[in-house]
């Protein structure tokens, strides 16, 4: 009884299914040009789904939202996981973060969507949540032209907790139903030049009237997934050997500031790990919190 709850998997909820491959907003800054999933990927979602086999893994990837204060990186994420909007500002506190579970090509998939606070006195707290980033959102308003440059800042610092050919960066430009059409054209046009000059993806949404949120949400779900997908088939060609023909299993990697990855064997524990490599286990204190949050909320607004 008890492992048959365990096992129990709610449905993913109909408008989280991703069956076609979403498109870029525009061709110019955009990431990926292609109209359907990579060929080798749908070919091994088929056979897993044909096998009745989910992935070994529970396939979650994370990414972080940053930008300056109040350019509505909170209601971006609420418009599209609580269908919500909010005129009055709350400053976050630290972090905040919602996970949002898809299906595409049949399989499920989730997505951890970070909110961090653009305030300044609370980077401190938000900048150790930014490791482990599969996808950077950086988000500007595009009513205020000094946010879009801020965003160089903000990709250097998200960057520096991640390796910079591991990310898809997304820029994201809020609030277009506040700009007549002239304005947004213009707007759009210096964001498309800063989209290439980071290799991001140009995105440019409303979360008062949702426009484009749910198109790029489902972007970012389709570009995380279809990697995780290519990244574990190619893990699964070539296991890493160690020592004396071991076959290691590659279950989690991470990065403690200047030290270089560290590997989990099979079986071990994070503690275990780092005492094994000699690294406290209270500088990996960050991402054991990051776990807990995972598992618990860890929500931090104030009124
Ligand atoms: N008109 C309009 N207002 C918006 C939009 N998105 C956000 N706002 C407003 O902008 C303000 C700031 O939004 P938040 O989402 O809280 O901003 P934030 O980026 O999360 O700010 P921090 O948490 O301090 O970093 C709020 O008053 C929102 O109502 C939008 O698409 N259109
Ligand atoms: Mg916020």
């Amino acid at each position: 009884m008890q492992n048959r709850m365990m096992n129990f998997v709610p449905p993913v909820s109909r408008d989280r299914v991703i069956s076609q491959f979403p498109k870029c907003y525009n061709p110019q800054a955009c990431l990926q040009m292609k109209d359907d999933w990579n060929s080798k990927a749908k070919t091994a979602c088929k056979e897993r789904l044909a096998k009745h086999q989910g992935w070994d893994r529970l396939k979650m990837s994370k990414a972080v939202v940053v930008g300056d204060l109040n350019v509505g990186k909170t209601c971006l994420i609420n418009r599209f996981c609580k269908d919500a909007f909010d005129r009055d500002y709350k400053a976050t506190i630290g972090v905040d973060f919602e996970i949002e579970r898809f299906e595409l090509s049949g399989l499920p998939y989730s997505l951890q969507i970070w909110d961090t606070a653009g305030q300044e006195k609370f980077k401190c707290i938000a900048s150790a949540y930014y490791r482990g980033a599969q996808v950077i959102v950086i988000v500007f308003d595009m009513a205020d032209i000094n946010t879009l440059e801020h965003t160089r800042q903000w990709l250097v610092e998200a960057l520096r907790e991640n390796e910079p050919n591991a990310c898809f960066i997304f820029l994201v430009g809020t609030k277009r139903d506040l700009l007549s059409a002239e304005e947004l054209k213009r707007t759009e046009k210096d964001a498309v030049k800063m989209a290439a000059e980071m290799n991001a993806e140009f995105w440019s949404v409303s979360a008062k009237t949702g426009e484009n949120v749910q198109e790029f949400f489902f972007r970012v779900a389709a570009l995380a997934f279809e990697d995780a997908i290519l990244k574990e088939l190619e893990d699964e060609s070539s296991p890493s050997r160690v020592g004396r023909g071991e076959l290691l299993d590659l279950r989690y990697t991470v990065r403690i500031q200047a030290r270089p990855a560290v590997t989990g064997t099979p079986g071990e524990t994070q503690a275990d790990t780092f005492s094994r490599v000699g690294v406290s286990f209270k500088a990996a204190l960050p991402l054991a919190v990051e776990r807990q949050a995972v598992m618990g909320r860890y929500l931090h607004r104030c009124g």
